[in-house]
């Protein structure tokens, strides 16, 4: 069959994803693609891009077909049941960046790495960063060591096994970031399915969603240093409450919003 063809083929799915997956099982360029429509894709190919034509219809996400994804501006390997990197969480990290003074030694702390695009990322932007990162999940953890080797930062990335501050318990950091779990648990079942591929620990937060923000906010003071900050990701509706939670704590707050005006990142301090 030809590219044309085939980028005809379930009309359901859209252009955007056939032409992603079409030039990955290529090897080539999504543009590409459009000097290629005459093109006779080998046979193997064809029988591939089918069997995940017919995936991506029953709802299985475009990312873990191909295997990675984009974020900010680099690639990072994806797996199921790993959450995908949204580009929201790339203004939690446009926050750090614009926040810390990149120019002396930092130590920082993750909860809940995933991937590893945040830390990966922070350590790339920062020479003189050192990353500490937790994760619940070994599959994340196993994929953020990939992800940290393929960038070339596995040196100056810590990872552990554990939950919330578990692991780094005794141990000070200039900053602490995570996006942590926050959707609330009796949303699951309204969640869209390509959505549910990314698991219940990567997405659901507790009854209330933001369970995730009192447990980090009950502790966190014994995590910083002095003039040590926090940068947390929260859900659209989550500003005021999130806000509420740390300062009956006593730490100063700002949230910022995202692009599409809504609540996103949560910056705090002692
Ligand atoms: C919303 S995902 C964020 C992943 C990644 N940091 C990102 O922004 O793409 C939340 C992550 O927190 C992890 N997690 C869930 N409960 C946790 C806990 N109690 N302690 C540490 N990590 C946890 C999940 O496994 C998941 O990888």
């Amino acid at each position: 069959m030809k590219v044309l063809e085939l980028l005809n083929l379930h009309p359901k799915v859209s252009k955007r994803e056939k032409h992603l997956l079409l030039a990955h099982i290529l090897q080539v360029t999504p543009s590409d693609l459009y000097l290629m429509e005459d093109y006779e894709v080998p046979f193997n190919e064809v029988e591939r891009y089918i069997s995940m034509l017919s995936r991506l219809e029953e709802g299985y996400p475009l990312q873990y077909l191909l295997g990675e994804w984009e974020f900010y501006g680099r690639t990072f390997k994806v797996e199921e049941g790993v959450l995908i990197p949204r580009p929201e969480t790339e203004l939690l990290v446009e926050k750090i960046l614009t926040t810390v003074n990149k120019d002396r030694p930092l130590k920082g702390f993750e909860i809940g790495v995933g991937t590893g695009c945040i830390s990966v990322t922070l350590l790339l932007e920062i020479p003189s960063l050192v990353m500490y990162a937790d994760d619940v999940n070994p599959k994340a953890l196993q994929l953020a060591y990939q992800n940290a080797c393929m960038h070339q930062v596995q040196d100056r990335l810590y990872l552990m096994e554990g939950s919330l501050f578990e692991p780094v318990r005794g141990m000070r950091f200039h900053l602490v970031v995570s996006n942590p779990p926050y959707i609330p648990e009796g949303m699951w079942d309204s969640l869209p399915t390509t959505v549910k591929w990314e698991g219940k620990t990567s997405l659901i937060g507790g009854p209330k969603g933001y369970e995730f923000y009192e447990k980090i906010a009950s502790e966190i003071h014994h995590f910083l240093e002095e003039d040590g900050m926090f940068f947390l990701e929260i859900g659209h509706d989550q500003g005021s409450v999130v806000r509420d939670i740390f300062e009956e704590k006593g730490f100063r707050v700002e949230v910022f919003k995202d692009l599409a005006g809504q609540d996103r990142v949560v910056v705090g301090w002692m």
